[in-house]
């Protein structure tokens, strides 16, 4: 890439001091006498143009806050981390300056806030608003929890206050138009950035944390994820491009680094850079002014980047700082607008800019801050089902959507000019069929953004690679329409890890007989011409776009609707679209799809509208029945988009499929696990032949979840569980069903049982204080999952929302993991076993025993008035929900209950009372065990009342 030089160091202020705006959240100069606010940095790393900040520096006291949540932080690429670090170390170093601190805190944002609050007796909490779907999760929980935080002394909880940094001036963000032709024709003024707060801090003495290094935060984050995210995370940090030279054995000819994630290198000494080629800047939020001032002055800068597109030269270079929030789009805006100024004696010419930077920077801040609002009103299609999320892909903003809540994962992607809603009508059809199904706007389309890049179909590739991994989080069997399904045929060339099976809908890409490989061009230019011929294009296809869509519908012309017309025109008018259309005349689609798919033919289903105008349907299936025969090729009577055009035909098509697929599947597993099992128990034999004796010891000790008494028995069972007859078993458990590590003793395990809101948390969290016993909630564990969202967290959420239990395999799980990552021999299970499905599924996974039953037994009406007065924020904690638990607990726990009590486990206490009182009939259950009273932390004396705890032994 050409860059000219922008000065390394900008050595004086260029920029002038500016008249400031006076935010309108806190244009009150009251100030809040005694109070303390935290004021929670995100993607806001600045105290410059900061309204949050501003507004909460009306409180005596402001504590500005960092949470190191891995929520947020596993999200971002290893660079932007690095970036992220720079500008944590600038912000503290400037908060200083003013006497205050940044104070660092790891953990899940919700407990790190609560916490801060309780320690600092904080009165609110100021966070910026988010569009993106997780961080709004993320959000939520703190706002919930914060619901839940009663300071003694207050009457109320403390308040959190959601600010923006508003670009236009407007009364309302989230009632403007979707279009950006009627947007513009409103001329909303660009609104002034504020100015820089000045606050005290509180007197106590806090921990302000250390920043970490970038080693440490890659550790930290690496530690949260399973092997297979760790992995997953590894494979995103190779470009596509690599992986193709890779795939395609030319890796060493090409001397390339990695288009997309390379790794910052080196900062540059004494300059705004953090990248070697210096094409990146990062920094504090003064460095990166300084460097915006460098850049707009620089205007041969922009002249040299003409080489690549105009205008490009902004977003990389300032993309990734506007992404954290060093700085803001509208200062960005305002000193590009004042240093045009500048240069013409304070005018702004009507007909545009004088200088290339200057426009370079107002087009992508302008574009940008198009995106979000078009986030920040994403409508639903259909209220009840298809909810837009966003998703943020290396800073753009992405729209997606998904349906279902059990069954294979389905990813549907979209061909060339369409969006996620050309799937109307397959989306809850294919969810019905038990499947979860992701739809997906990709990058340049519908109202995704549509950024100054250039557009190659292995960019789309490592969109859809990123979102399998950061959204989906597991194989798809992966739809695509068009270059959707181009895209797809590449990312199972790339990253079959990725892709469970493939299934072309009028797929673009050729099938040619005889393929040897050309070599790849690696120089990715826009053509001479093509700004030109996008333009062309463009203006054609606005014109002729009913025409053309009809055309491709030749069977039912009635679904080429006003609906996908006015979306096309919408988009079509949206800031970028050129440079998207630009693409067309750069794709390189020379890699055939039977390339690109050989030894996945079994695993690809093709569609076909035979009346496809766009390309010769009867040649391609022709090539693919000789080429592939082991495709699966079905032939419909539609056009381009047989998905839309015929949806009640392709849906079953498609479902049909997935269940096929999804059996191959299974099959191949069985039986690649089987060939496994029959491997390892050939070496077993043998091994047995020499060491029976020995063996067997080793099983026993490897076996501490076994208790003597039942040792046999299990042993039995983990062999039956195997399907392999034969009783040394220990050594081939499959992963997912191993037992504990070996650690010297069987652990002591407590089950804690009662209705909800019986007290059974308030109860675990004294004995943990007396015994040390570790406490594993399976309410917790689940809500867990939920707020992160893992693969499972809307279908425990759509559960627990309605009082339902969750799936025994799920949350036994959850419990598998906590008890085998911990240290302690000693847990307190609570919530758990709610139903004999439970018990069961932990006796099979787990192999254990509880040694100890409590039972909190607690009249309906008392439960009810607890829960309702919990006030956690919980969203099963309400009447309706309520009265659900009530009657499932009754119908359900009643048969564990009265398992342990004819094993004679089972101590039932009686749960009315004070929580000290209850307790007292506690401690001698556990006191009779001598494991516990080793760590016990008192000593305490029995209390033990017949009436109130009743051994059912
Ligand atoms: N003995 C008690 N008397 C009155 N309120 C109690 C008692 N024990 C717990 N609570 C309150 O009742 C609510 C439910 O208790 P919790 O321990 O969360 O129940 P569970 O875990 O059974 O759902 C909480 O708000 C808790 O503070
Ligand atoms: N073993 C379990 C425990 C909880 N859950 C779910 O989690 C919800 C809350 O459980 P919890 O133990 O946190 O709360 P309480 O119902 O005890 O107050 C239950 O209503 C179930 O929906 C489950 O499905 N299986």
């Amino acid at each position: 890439m050409a860059l000219l030089a922008l000065p390394h160091l900008i050595p004086h202020r260029l920029r002038r001091n500016h008249r400031r705006n006076q935010c309108r959240c806190c244009s009150s100069s009251a100030t809040n006498e005694g109070s303390t606010a935290v004021v929670w940095f995100k993607h806001d790393l600045r105290v410059d143009d900061h309204p949050g900040l501003l507004a909460a520096s009306k409180h005596s006291a402001v504590i500005p806050l960092y949470v190191l949540d891995r929520r947020i932080l596993s999200r971002y690429t290893t660079d932007t981390l690095e970036l992220a670090i720079i500008a944590l170390e600038d912000l503290r170093k400037t908060l200083k300056k003013q006497g205050s601190n940044l104070m660092l805190r790891y953990g899940n944002a919700e407990n790190v806030i609560a916490d801060l609050v309780k320690e600092v007796r904080a009165h609110s909490v100021f966070v910026e608003e988010e569009v993106e779907y997780h961080l709004c999760n993320v959000l939520d929980g703190v706002k919930k929890k914060l619901e839940g935080v009663y300071l003694s002394g207050e009457g109320k909880p403390p308040r959190i206050v959601f600010w923006q940094t508003p670009f236009y001036e407007s009364q309302s963000l989230t009632d403007l138009p979707q279009s950006w032709e009627e947007f513009k024709k409103l001329k909303l003024p660009i609104s002034l950035p504020v100015p820089a707060a000045r606050f005290s801090s509180p007197g106590s003495e806090l921990q302000w944390g250390s920043l970490p290094t970038l080693d440490d935060l890659k550790d930290y984050l690496k530690e949260s994820l399973c092997e297979k995210e760790n992995n997953w995370r590894e494979m995103a940090q190779a470009s596509a491009e690599r992986v193709l030279m890779e795939r395609l054995g030319n890796l060493k000819e090409s001397s390339m680094e990695p288009i997309v994630d390379g790794s910052l290198g080196k900062k540059v000494d004494n300059s705004a850079f953090v990248t070697s080629k210096r094409d990146t800047v990062g920094g504090g939020n003064e460095t990166v002014l300084n460097a915006l001032a460098g850049y707009l002055r620089c205007i041969s800068y922009e002249s040299g980047m003409l080489l690549i597109r105009p205008g490009a030269s902004f977003f990389k270079l300032f993309g990734p700082v506007l992404c954290l929030g060093i700085v803001s789009r509208r200062s960005v805006h305002y000193e590009a607008i004042e240093y045009e100024k500048e240069r013409n004696a304070g005018f702004i010419s009507p007909f545009g800019y004088s200088a290339a930077t200057v426009s370079a920077a107002t087009d992508t801040v302008r574009s940008m801050e198009w995106y979000y609002l078009l986030a920040l009103n994403r409508e639903r299609i259909d209220e009840k089902r298809l909810a837009i999320r966003i998703w943020r892909w290396k800073g753009y903003l992405i729209q997606y959507t998904v349906v279902g809540n059990e069954g294979p994962a389905v990813l549907l992607v979209h061909g060339f000019g369409a969006f996620l809603e050309h799937y109307r009508d397959n989306v809850d059809n294919i969810a019905n069929s038990k499947n979860r199904v992701w739809t997906i706007t990709v990058l340049g389309f519908g109202k995704s953004e549509k950024p100054n890049i250039i557009y190659t179909e292995l960019l789309w590739a490592e969109l859809l690679r990123d979102f399998m991994i950061e959204v989906v989080g597991e194989p798809a069997h992966c739809v695509g329409n068009s270059i959707g399904g181009y895209f797809v045929a590449l990312m199972a060339f790339l990253w079959p890890a990725l892709v469970k099976s493939v299934v072309l809908v009028n797929s673009a890409g050729n099938v040619v007989p005889g393929y040897s490989l050309l070599p790849i061009s690696r120089e990715r230019r826009v053509p001479f011409g093509a700004q030109l011929g996008a333009r062309l294009l463009l203006f054609f296809l606005q014109f002729n776009v009913k025409k053309l869509l009809k055309d491709c519908y030749p069977v039912n012309p009635a679904r080429a609707d006003d609906f996908l017309v006015t979306e096309m025109l919408r988009a079509s008018r949206d800031p970028g679209v050129v440079m998207v259309l630009e693409s067309i005349f750069g794709f390189d689609l020379s890699l055939p799809l039977n390339y690109l798919l050989k030894g996945f033919e079994e695993k690809t289903l093709v569609i076909q509208g035979m009346k496809d105008p766009i390309s010769d349907p009867q040649k391609k299936v022709a090539l693919l029945k000789e080429l592939c025969p082991a495709m699966v090729i079905k032939q419909v009577n539609a056009g381009h988009c047989p998905h839309d055009e015929i949806p009640e035909e392709v849906n079953p098509i498609i479902c049909e499929w997935i269940v096929k697929a999804t059996s191959d599947d299974q099959e191949e597993l069985k039986a690649s696990s089987s060939q496994q099992i029959c491997h390892i128990k050939e070496i077993a034999d043998k091994w047995r032949k020499k060491t029976t004796k020995k063996m067997w010891r080793r099983v026993a000790l490897l076996s501490p979840m076994i208790s003597s008494s039942s040792r046999s028995l299990t042993l039995n069972q983990a062999a039956s569980g195997l399907k392999v007859g034969e009783s040394f078993a220990t050594d081939i458990i499959k992963p997912e069903e191993r037992i504990l590590p070996p650690k010297e003793k069987a652990p002591f395990i407590t089950f804690v049982l009662g209705g909800p809101g019986s007290g059974k948390g308030t109860q675990c969290e004294k004995i943990v204080e007396t015994f040390g016993l570790q406490h594993l909630s399976a309410g917790d564990l689940l809500r867990r999952e939920i707020a992160m969202h893992t693969e499972n967290g809307d279908m425990i959420l759509n559960l627990i929302k309605d009082g339902k239990i969750v799936p025994s395999e799920v949350t036994v799980k959850l419990i598998q993991k906590e008890l085998e990552s911990s240290d302690s021999r000693k847990f307190l299970i609570d919530g758990f076993p709610r139903t004999e499905e439970n018990r069961v599924a932990f006796e099979r996974i787990i192999r254990a025993d509880p040694d100890v039953v409590l039972f909190f037994d607690c009249p309906e009406e008392e439960m009810v008035k607890r829960v309702l007065n919990r006030n956690q924020g919980r969203i099963d904690d309400n009447i309706t929900t309520m009265k659900k638990r009530l009657k499932i607990f009754n119908a359900l726990n009643r048969p564990v209950i009265d398992y342990y009590k004819n094993k004679g486990k089972l101590y039932t206490i009686n749960a009315v009372g004070t929580v000290d009182d209850i307790f007292q009939h506690v401690l001698p259950i556990f006191n009779s065990f001598e494991q516990l009273k080793e760590s016990s932390h008192v000593n305490p004396q029995s209390h033990l009342g017949p009436s109130l705890v009743e051994n059912s032994s």
